[in-house]
């Protein structure tokens, strides 16, 4: 069966979410996070999604929201709809305000985040990366996986010991600890409500999108971007694929649904 089969059913439903990851999945992983952006081929699958008929495109990034917007290039007039912190934090924000953060919760994370600084200073090149709700360390540039595995370890044994309410999540050279526990299942049942859609289009390509993918219902579709275990239905080896996918879904909903 082709990639495309499955999905070639989402160009007739009324109305479809399309809600898709960023690093490694629209965007090439980098060295420097703040550097990433979208592959020229994705971007242009993005906009033509947005603008089909019945078509609402989600962007749904473990990033901290504003990191998000950046890496984006995301403007205010934009039609797309964004979802940070795996699903904890959204654009445009919720009618409600949500509530404040307990200044608390704001200080333990800062002192843990200190803490697992310094214990990242003692391998050469590891690194971390504060997130609104936690912290996250990162070790694509240690060349050393040894080394990389043990300061993953002690920060590990820090979080068990100080945080182990926090909720972790391992990924692509990156170790993240938060203590918000929201996932990316939640956001996609959100935005599913919010748009009215009939259908939902997710596709990533880490472990945090595992529980996107895992919560999609009859009639929707899941895509895992690259290898790995998987309860998506389609797999595409990699941005190219998926690229490609996106636009003729584009390209046949504006035909079939004129
Ligand atoms: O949910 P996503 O949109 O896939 O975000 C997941 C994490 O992405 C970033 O880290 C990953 O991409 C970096 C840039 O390509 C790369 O250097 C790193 O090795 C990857 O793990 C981001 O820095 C994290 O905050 C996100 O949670």
């Amino acid at each position: 069966m082709s990639a495309w089969e499955p999905i070639s059913a989402l160009a007739r439903v009324p109305r479809l979410l399309v809600a898709l990851d960023f690093d490694g999945t629209l965007a090439p992983l980098v060295d420097e996070p703040m550097a990433a952006r979208m592959s020229q081929d994705a971007r242009a699958a993005v906009e033509a999604l947005a603008q089909a008929p019945g078509t609402t495109v989600a962007l749904v990034s473990g990033r901290t929201l504003s990191d998000l917007r950046v890496i984006a290039e995301y403007d205010d007039d934009s039609p797309l709809l964004l979802a940070g912190s795996h699903g904890a934090e959204q654009w445009p924000p919720p009618g409600e305000a949500p509530a404040p953060v307990d200044p608390l919760l704001l200080t333990r994370r800062d002192d843990l985040r200190a803490r697992a600084e310094a214990i990242a200073a003692d391998a050469d090149r590891a690194w971390v990366e504060p997130k609104e709700f936690g912290f996250a360390l990162h070790t694509r540039l240690v060349s050393d996986a040894a080394v990389a595995r043990g300061v993953q370890e002690k920060i590990a044994a820090l979080m068990a010991a100080e945080a182990s309410d926090w909720r972790r999540r391992d990924g692509h050279d990156i170790l993240e600890y938060a203590f918000r526990a929201e996932g990316k299942d939640g956001a996609v049942a959100r935005l599913r409500a919010q748009t009215g859609a009939n259908a939902v289009l997710f596709a990533g390509d880490d472990v945090t999108d595992e529980d996107a993918l895992r919560s999609l219902q009859p009639g929707d579709v899941g895509v895992r971007v690259g290898p790995g275990e998987t309860a998506a239905t389609v797999r595409v080896t990699g941005i190219p694929e998926l690229a490609a996918l996106l636009t003729r879904l584009a390209r046949e909903r504006d035909t079939l649904r004129e």
